[in-house]
């Protein structure tokens, strides 16, 4: 239970960004506390915790009640990244010589946490660009202390920001890590949705196959949804075949495709059952509705002027989905239907009663 709702959290980068600028000003409370305590709190820090204690918090509004989470994300990314340079530059000029080990070591880790914010809710292009736009400013910083800008004497300062340097190439080599692996799992997620998106469609007509619609059918039989099923067959297309062409005749099975779903209603799906046999799922119809809506769909083409060979009807047999018997039973239903329609002269729409079943 936790663990599923941790995974929606994850999955959800907006509730995770609301939640790491929470994270953040309690965090900025603590150590403002902790300083005050001890004494050892920096000036510069006293005045940035009161602006970080503004800012924050209206990018927190932005965020969660203005609902403009990449306005949010990228005002904080800013302020964050200038509040930690400008930090470290002033702690820098100010403390370096002052013997207070502490300034400088706190601002240095804190610098991280921009790489972190940068790579969870910046773009992978602009998250790399900043971390190492910020590394080089950090490695530039290291290089004028050592070239004694700063004329930094104490040498456990030095190693701390030579430590820092490492540190921190080390943070971003793990994001890059990161990213990548992120990226790789982002394009093997799109390769397989893309083939299960190719495997349920008629690579001829675009819409549904026969795995599709027998995937639909299991799922709505299993949820007890009422439905009727419209099996539509082309009357006498092995003639328009025989006469015109393949090509054509594929051509034909495009036109009436479009035909036959200009009549159904959004909720319906359409799918191709095999050859030139259709099935239509009329979504929550009874049965006297789906006859109707069959009439509609027989009319459609029949009155349709198929610009090669003029006119073609289609017969369709209809038969509705009961709860009680099986989706198979329900389908010979439509399919006998349909034999009917087919007898009775084609052109026909055809309902198989319960009493007929
Ligand atoms: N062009 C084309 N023809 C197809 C396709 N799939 C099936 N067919 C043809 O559809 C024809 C179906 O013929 P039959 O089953 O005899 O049915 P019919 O001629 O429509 O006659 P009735 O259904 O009895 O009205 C066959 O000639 C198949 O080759 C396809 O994708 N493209």
């Amino acid at each position: 239970m936790i663990l599923r709702k941790l995974k929606t959290l994850v999955n959800n980068s907006d509730k995770i960004f609301n939640l790491v600028l929470l994270v953040v000003m309690v965090a900025i409370c603590f150590v403002w506390a902790i300083e005050e305590s001890l004494d050892v709190i920096f000036d510069y820090d006293r005045y940035g915790y009161i602006i970080s204690l503004v800012v924050l918090p209206i990018c927190f509004w932005l965020s969660y009640f203005a609902k403009n989470p990449h306005i949010a994300r990228v005002f904080t990314f800013i302020y964050l990244t200038l509040y930690l340079l400008s930090l470290t530059v002033i702690t820098f000029l100010q403390a370096a010589n002052s013997g207070t080990i502490y300034s400088i070591a706190s601002t240095l880790q804190w610098v991280p946490i921009i790489y972190i914010v940068s790579f969870l809710f910046l773009s992978n292009k602009q998250a790399i660009l900043s971390a190492i736009g910020i590394y080089c400013l950090m490695l530039l910083m290291l290089f004028l202390a050592h070239a004694d800008v700063f004329e930094l004497e104490n040498t456990v300062l030095q190693a701390l920001l030579l430590n820092a340097a490492f540190s921190q190439g080390v943070c971003i080599f793990c994001l890059f890590g990161i990213v990548k692996l992120k990226m790789t799992k982002d394009a093997s997620n799109l390769r397989a949705e893309k083939m299960e998106k190719a495997a349920n469609i008629d690579g001829l007509l675009g819409i549904g196959n026969r795995r599709m619609l027998q995937r639909k059918l299991n799922t709505m039989a299993t949820d007890y949804s009422a439905f009727s099923l419209l099996l539509i067959d082309v009357d006498h297309f092995k003639a328009i075949n025989d006469t015109h062409g393949h090509l054509v005749g594929d051509d034909i099975l495009r036109e009436l495709t479009q035909c036959i779903e200009n009549s159904l209603r959004p909720d319906d799906t359409i799918g191709r059952w095999g050859g030139e046999e259709f099935l239509a799922i009329a979504n929550g119809t009874e049965l006297a509705v789906a006859e109707v809506l069959a009439q509609r769909i027989r009319e459609g083409v029949a009155q349709h002027d198929f610009a090669t060979v003029g006119r073609v009807t289609v017969s369709i047999g209809v038969a509705q989905f009961h709860p009680d018997r099986s989706i198979s039973h329900t389908f010979s239903s439509a399919d006998k239907a349909l034999y009917e329609a087919k007898h009775a002269g084609r052109n026909k729409v055809v309902v198989a009663t319960q009493d007929s079943d």
